[in-house]
């Protein structure tokens, strides 16, 4: 570990929107230049909410989140913008802060101008990052409303590495994206991760995702992990319900995990 490495841990997570905690005692590290960590999970087991609580979103019921030692949930204003541009996110409908009307190419140049404002001296440029997320330069001018899903989503991608984040978390990044581009995409996100250190999780259902991206992965079911390790072990050694049921929802991948 470099002696700038940056950390957010998650110890004895439970957390939940309402009364009831969906996530229950969940534990995680993401080190920079560590290795991309997966979680897979079937539908509501949690995923979403568990990456609300590592973004600081959501005060756990017990246990921390801590971004540097620091507890993410309780992070004065200025340090929320800091900590934004280093622990990134790109959610499944992931234009969340970016104006649709403007082009690729502005709402590039604004993502970098807000990660310079958050202190990140990102020497990004915008064809630089269009060609991270595996657009063309032709889509810099290109108006947001008339990209397609999936680049829609490259987009999204783009602009959250645009501050050089320390960690970078893939909530069903490339759903809407077809198959072989996906594999452009991924094989862009590991090359960040090991020349830039970035730390990716990716939280899906995608298993040829994870597989492609992710040494480790973590099997969420109701809220807690219930088994972790390369996808092949999982795959090879889990009898919980939920990994035969994500084994049965893609059963050509899983084949292959066998
Ligand atoms: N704002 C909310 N109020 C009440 N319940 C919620 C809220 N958000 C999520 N839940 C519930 O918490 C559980 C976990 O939801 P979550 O979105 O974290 O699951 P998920 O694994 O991300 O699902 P998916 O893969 O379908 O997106 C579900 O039962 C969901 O209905």
């Amino acid at each position: 570990m470099s002696k700038n490495a940056a950390t957010l841990r998650a110890t004895d997570l439970w957390a939940g929107e309402g009364m009831h905690d969906v996530v229950r005692g969940v534990s995680l590290e993401l080190t920079t230049g560590d290795a991309p960590v997966g979680i897979i999970g079937e539908s509501g087991v949690g995923k979403s909410t568990l990456v609300r609580a590592l973004l600081g979103l959501l005060r756990p019921s017990h246990g921390t989140v801590t971004w540097d030692g620091r507890t993410a949930s309780k992070l004065g204003r200025r340090d929320k913008k800091v900590f934004r541009s280093r622990v990134a996110r790109v959610s499944q409908n992931g234009l969340v802060d970016i104006d649709t009307r403007d082009t690729v190419a502005r709402a590039l140049t604004r993502a970098l101008d807000t990660a310079r404002k958050a202190g990140r001296a990102s020497s990004r440029t915008v064809p630089e990052l269009i060609d991270l997320a595996a657009l063309e330069p032709r889509h810099a001018e290109r108006k947001i409303h008339s990209l397609s899903g999936g680049e829609k989503q490259r987009l999204a991608i783009a602009a959250a590495l645009a501050p050089r984040p320390d960690v970078l978390i893939l909530d069903e990044p490339l759903s809407a994206v077809d198959p072989a581009m996906r594999g452009e995409v991924a094989r862009r996100l590991a090359t960040v991760a090991e020349t830039e250190g970035t730390a990716l999780l990716v939280v899906t259902h995608d298993l040829e995702l994870v597989e492609r991206l992710c040494p480790t992965v973590h099997v969420l079911a109701d809220g807690e992990f219930v088994a972790s390790g390369s996808l092949r072990e999982v795959f090879a050694r889990s009898e919980h319900p939920s990994v035969r049921g994500l084994a049965e929802a893609a059963p050509l991948a899983a084949q292959r995990f066998r």
